[in-house]
């Protein structure tokens, strides 16, 4: 449901579900406030019909020449206008705070959601991340909701006030007063949906755009854009994209103008008549002073009443299809396969085998894994080595169950781990990452997400740092531990933290070690491309601690550096989807296949820099 691109706009069955939810989160968010604003809904909505017969009785009163009502009517006029405007500012106030919390609370929902999906397939898929945007503006919406459906009730309202009114007056202008406004409803129906369309289709082309913003404005990207001079060719990428939006946001926005000004057309010729009728008859002296007031007042403010109602329907539909986005999300699904009956995991004992894992990203993208075998024993160090792109981060994926094998299956122990809650297979699982996140947190934080319970606890963290060799490196930093790991956030000022830093590669590799050595004592390590951007002292001495720590355990290591994988207990050569070798070092040099010329090649490649200074003593 939202991995696809909604075809048709939902049913109102579904619609009706988003509202009762919607419904739900402002309620669960805010009664009190709810309530409140319901109250100064009601005196709003009362305050113009009170005002109008207050209107016609001074009217009457003055043209009969009966004085003595006229200073009781003065005063409930001045109180109802002073309510009037106390409700205003009140519901202002309230609108606001009912807003603010139901959107907090629909956030909430939406990132609990969001960030509980246990897979990585949602987030490479453009439609979701289409309706994840969508989703994210939609989280006033609850609120919102609230206050269009309180302005239909103070508009429907205020309508049944001065029906009441013009009834008396004239039955026939009161029914063609009402009539007219049931084709506009539909029209302007129609034109919601339309437009609501409209946004999803220009989806892609609102997130490209943000895309290119965000690459002209962050620094990740500044060094690349200012050395290759990109800043026209983003630029202009960026206001195509605009450009395109725009376009199709103003036809919307032309053909909703043409209707509504044809639609204001036919309001305003029925009141015109509504008035020359009044006017003819107060001739005719069928009508007196009042009652061609109260007519006036009656026929206007049934008619702007009715718009109210009939926009505040059309907002809260259109607002109802963008929440249908959040609501597709947050009932959604975990969307990897969940076990009926959960098995539990014990902690390894024999090892991990892959069995005939074939694996693709998706039904268009080619095979990674073609039948793929592998033993990984508990207790011992298994090294995958081979070309870009032979699939070894993959493997790793499949292990922490970020994806499900195509065809075959990964055990632990004899465990399917489709068997099991992936966040009980992950909890036994320490890795870091080839692509590991630099987090804009305070250094003490960027290790303790390693294993967050260890957050607070300055001795566990700093003793990783030390493992990692990056103890040194923060303490020196301003704020020691505590010195925000970026220069994007001014420095929390309560905190007392200092400017933020920005650390070199190599240093940002050693802080990702340290989350990895945080969760040393788990059942599986891995380490994907552990010591890229180590100097080489760095390197050996990462290499030492970890054998150290790891001593006994069960990991996987992958590098393409293979001075740093030689003392792993098993090497294991990926290419074309399948292991094409595999042993220890030794058996693997002996046997002259790939790994060895690999090896052989890069062993070359130190000797031939050693050779001069060797020549020269
Ligand atoms: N998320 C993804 N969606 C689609 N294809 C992907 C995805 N990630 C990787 N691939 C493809 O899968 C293949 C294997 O990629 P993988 O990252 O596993 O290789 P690797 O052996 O780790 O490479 P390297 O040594 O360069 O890190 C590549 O052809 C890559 O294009």
């Amino acid at each position: 449901m939202t991995g696809s691109r909604p075809a048709t706009a939902p049913s109102s069955r579904v619609l009706a579900g988003c509202a009762a939810r919607a419904a739900g989160t402002v309620w669960r968010a805010a009664p009190a406030h709810v309530l409140a604003y319901l109250a100064t809904t009601l005196v709003g909505a009362a305050g113009p019909v009170a005002l109008a017969w207050l209107a016609k009785a001074v009217l009457d009163g003055v043209a009969s020449g009966r004085a003595g009502v006229l200073p009781g009517l003065a005063l409930g006029i001045a109180a109802v206008t002073t309510a009037g405007a106390a409700a205003a500012h009140a519901g202002q106030y309230l609108r606001a705070e009912v807003d603010r919390r139901a959107a907090l609370r629909a956030k909430d929902e939406l990132f609990a959601a969001v960030s509980g999906f246990p897979g990585l397939a949602r987030f490479e898929s453009p439609a979701f991340l289409d309706r994840l945007r969508l989703a994210q503006q939609s989280a006033s919406n609850p609120g919102r909701l609230v206050d269009t459906a309180l302005s239909a009730a103070r508009g429907a309202l205020t309508v049944a006030g001065f029906i009441g009114a013009l009834v008396v007056i004239n039955v026939g202008f009161t029914v063609l007063v009402v009539v007219s406004a049931v084709p506009a409803l539909l029209i302007e129906l129609r034109m919601s949906r339309q437009r609501v369309a409209m946004l999803w289709r220009i989806g892609p082309a609102e997130r490209r755009e943000m895309f290119y913003a965000q690459l002209m404005s962050t620094v990740d990207a500044a060094k690349e854009t200012r050395l290759f001079d990109l800043g026209a060719f983003l630029r202009l990428r960026m206001l195509t994209e605009l450009r395109s939006a725009n376009a199709a946001r103003r036809r919307t926005d032309r053909r909703e103008f043409l209707v509504r000004a044809s639609l204001a057309g036919t309001s305003a010729v029925v009141a015109g008549a509504g008035l020359v009728w009044a006017i003819l008859a107060a001739g005719r002296g069928q009508l007196g002073v009042g009652d061609v007031s109260m007519f006036v007042a009656a026929v206007a403010g049934v008619q702007s009443a009715l718009n109210v109602v009939v926009s505040a329907g059309v907002m809260a539909y259109e607002q109802l299809l963008t929440f249908h986005h959040h609501v597709a999300i947050v009932t959604a699904g975990p969307g990897l396969p969940v076990p009926e009956r959960p098995r539990s995991l014990p902690p390894l004992r024999r090892g991990i085998e892959l069995r005939d894992v074939w694996f693709r990203y998706s039904e268009d993208h080619p095979w990674v894994l073609r039948g793929l075998d592998l033993f990984i024993p508990h207790g011992d160090s298994v090294a995958l080595v081979g070309r870009n792109g032979a699939g070894k981060s993959t493997l790793v994926k499949l292990l922490c169950r970020f994806y499900d094998p195509t065809r075959g299956v990964v055990l632990w122990d004899g465990v399917d781990l489709r068997d099991v809650p992936p966040e009980t297979l992950r909890a036994r699982i320490g890795a870091v990452f080839q692509d590991f996140v630099a987090y804009e947190l305070t250094a003490a934080d960027n290790i303790a997400v390693g294993d967050l319970s260890a957050a607070g606890d300055r001795a566990r963290i700093e003793r990783a740092a030390r493992e990692a060799g990056v103890h040194d490196t923060v303490e020196a930093l301003p704020a020691g531990y505590r010195t925000l790991l970026s220069r994007g956030f001014r420095p929390d000022q309560e905190d007392g933290t200092a400017e933020g830093v920005a650390l070199s590669g190599g240093q940002w590799q050693r802080v990702a070690l340290a989350r990895a050595f945080l969760r040393h004592d788990r059942d599986l390590m891995i380490l994907d491309e552990p010591s890229a951007g180590l100097d080489p002292e760095a390197e050996y001495e990462v290499h030492r601690q970890l054998a150290r720590l790891r001593g006994g355990r069960t990991s996987v290591l992958v590098s393409h550096r293979l001075g740093a994988v030689r003392d792993a207990g098993r090497i294991v050569v990926l290419a074309d989807g399948v292991v094409t070798e595999e042993g220890t070092h030794a058996a693997l040099l002996a046997g002259g296949g790939a790994y060895a010329r690999l090896f052989t090649r890069q062993a070359a490649g130190y000797r031939d820099d050693a050779q001069p200074t060797g020549a020269a003593r």
